[in-house]
């Protein structure tokens, strides 16, 4: 680094004497220069290279700012590539949901990388490589331009620049859309994999009921490593701590499970549908404060993340290709989900039982610590169970080849008696869509301060009240009443 600045000091000399283009001080040896002899004055020539003198001259006094300037300059080139390549992957992103970003899981997450990057050099250079083909793809994606371009030619009246470049990323958005051809996902083969020297056998939970169902449950120990673990809990925690500074708004799936939540808590309050905002299942803002006291924060708590928002999504699925053959595009978002002492989660299918095929055909779950009590994941149809432990992963099928979701699927989170339980899961989808995996906009209503989260109670029992730090449109009536598709 100092040899650098030194040859750069002298080639810097070297160019004023010269009058030559010259390393980094280039632009500024030749607007001077150029300034120089279109004057023609000698007093100007004098005073023009005195100039250059003192410029040069404080440059090479404060060599460490010009470098950290550099420094500083190519961390935010970097940052603006890699925003760039967000974009592609997300047309439809807006401003607004960049700067929610900043406040996203995936800053933390990143954080956690960089320490973990330190831990797991050859790690990272695998992913490296894995990465190549998808970034191939995105260069084909980004082909998709020049065709709205065309099409912009038809209009007659010139838009205005922004306007132009607006309704062409429109336009590029509705185009890829359009051109979006599904993935089939139709079954998972577990096998055994090596990672940074461990070897990670699938296990086979057999069906201790007799059961038809084709759904079938594998286990692997030590599928993340203590260090990946405990980083993704440390981003969750710090998340989590940084959310919750503002109280949720609470929503509920009907208002006899707001009833039976009152009633548990020996809260006399009567309540009506006037009591929701309207257009929503939610609560309003006094209210829901008033709920999460008397609920006593009777929940779990889930973030989310994107798929190339971190380098850990890239790191993670790649393993799940690898180990069980679920293959990247057909998965979507990841969420870790922390239980307190005392909650568990509802008996549930991870599918619904229509027609839908664009549903979840399989789920990862990974333990991200041990649970010294309770906390087991339990199939009751099935007669399976499985304990937390620290980088262990269970995965399963939630639908059958044919993309029917299989009802014995179900499962519960049993309460933890003592400890604290933290899962990652990540699911699957037999049929994928343009908009898997991106990170939604947001719904309107309820009307909330930004960076509010929700707490979403579906049903009274087996405490099945979660807090999520971001909101989707499951409490929009509307939206229920005319089952909007997905795109
Ligand atoms: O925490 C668990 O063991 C299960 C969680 C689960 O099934 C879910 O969130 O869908
Ligand atoms: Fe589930």
């Amino acid at each position: 680094m100092a040899g650098n600045s030194k040859a750069r000091q002298r080639k810097a000399k070297e160019s004023v004497a010269n009058g030559k283009d010259a390393g980094i001080s280039s632009s500024d040896a030749r607007n001077d220069a150029v300034s120089g002899s279109s004057a023609g004055a000698p007093f100007w020539v004098v005073l023009v290279l005195l100039f250059i003198i003192v410029i040069l001259l404080s440059y090479v006094s404060y060599p460490n700012i010009a470098s950290l300037l550099r420094h500083t300059d190519s961390v935010q080139s970097k940052r603006e590539i890699t925003s760039e390549s967000e974009a592609h992957k997300h047309p439809m992103k807006s401003a607004s949901d960049a700067v929610k970003k900043d406040v996203s899981l995936s800053n933390e997450i990143e954080e956690m990388e960089e320490e973990a990057q330190e831990i797991q050099p050859e790690e990272q250079e695998t992913i490296k490589l894995e990465m190549t083909p998808e970034t191939k793809s995105k260069t084909k994606e980004v082909k998709l331009i020049p065709e709205s371009k065309k099409k912009d030619k038809n209009v007659k009246k010139k838009p205005e620049k922004s306007e132009k470049k607006k309704s062409s990323k429109k336009q590029d958005a509705s185009n890829e859309i359009e051109d979006f051809k599904a993935s089939y996902l139709k079954e998972m083969s577990p096998k055994k994999i090596f990672v940074d020297g461990r070897r990670l056998p699938p296990v086979e939970l057999l069906p201790q009921k007799p059961n038809n169902s084709s759904v079938k449950v594998f286990l692997y120990d030590e599928f993340l490593s203590k260090e990946e673990c405990e980083g993704l809990m440390k981003a969750h925690d710090r998340h989590v701590e940084e959310m919750t500074k503002k109280d949720p708004i609470v929503c509920f799936d009907s208002i006899n499970t707001l009833r039976r939540h009152l009633k548990a808590n020996k809260k006399k309050v009567n309540v009506t549908p006037l009591d929701f905002t309207p257009g929503t299942t939610c609560v309003n803002k006094t209210f829901s404060s008033q709920l999460k006291n008397w609920l006593k924060q009777n929940w779990s708590y889930s973030t989310a993340f994107y798929p190339g928002e971190s380098r850990f999504s890239k790191v993670f699925e790649y393993r799940v290709k690898e180990a069980t053959a679920l293959t990247p595009v057909n998965g979507g978002k990841f969420q870790i989900t922390s239980y307190p002492e005392g909650i568990g989660y509802k008996t549930h299918t991870d599918c619904r039982e229509d027609d839908e095929k664009r549903d979840r055909m399989a789920t990862i779950l990974v333990y991200l610590q041990d649970v010294e009590e309770g906390g087991e994941t339990k199939f009751p149809e099935l007669g399976i169970w499985a304990k937390p432990r620290k980088g262990r992963a269970l995965v399963w099928n939630n639908m059958n080849k044919d993309g029917n979701c299989e009802p014995l699927s179900i499962h519960n989170a049993a309460k933890v008696v003592k400890g604290h339980k933290y899962i990652l899961q990540r699911w699957y989808y037999y049929k994928n869509f343009y908009s898997l995996g991106k990170r939604p906009p947001e719904p309107h209503l309820p009307e909330r301060e930004p960076g509010t989260p929700r707490v979403s109670c579906d049903e009274y029992d087996h405490g099945s009240c979660r807090w999520y730090d971001e909101w989707n449109y499951d409490h929009i009536l509307e939206y229920q009443r005319q089952k909007m598709t997905l795109q």
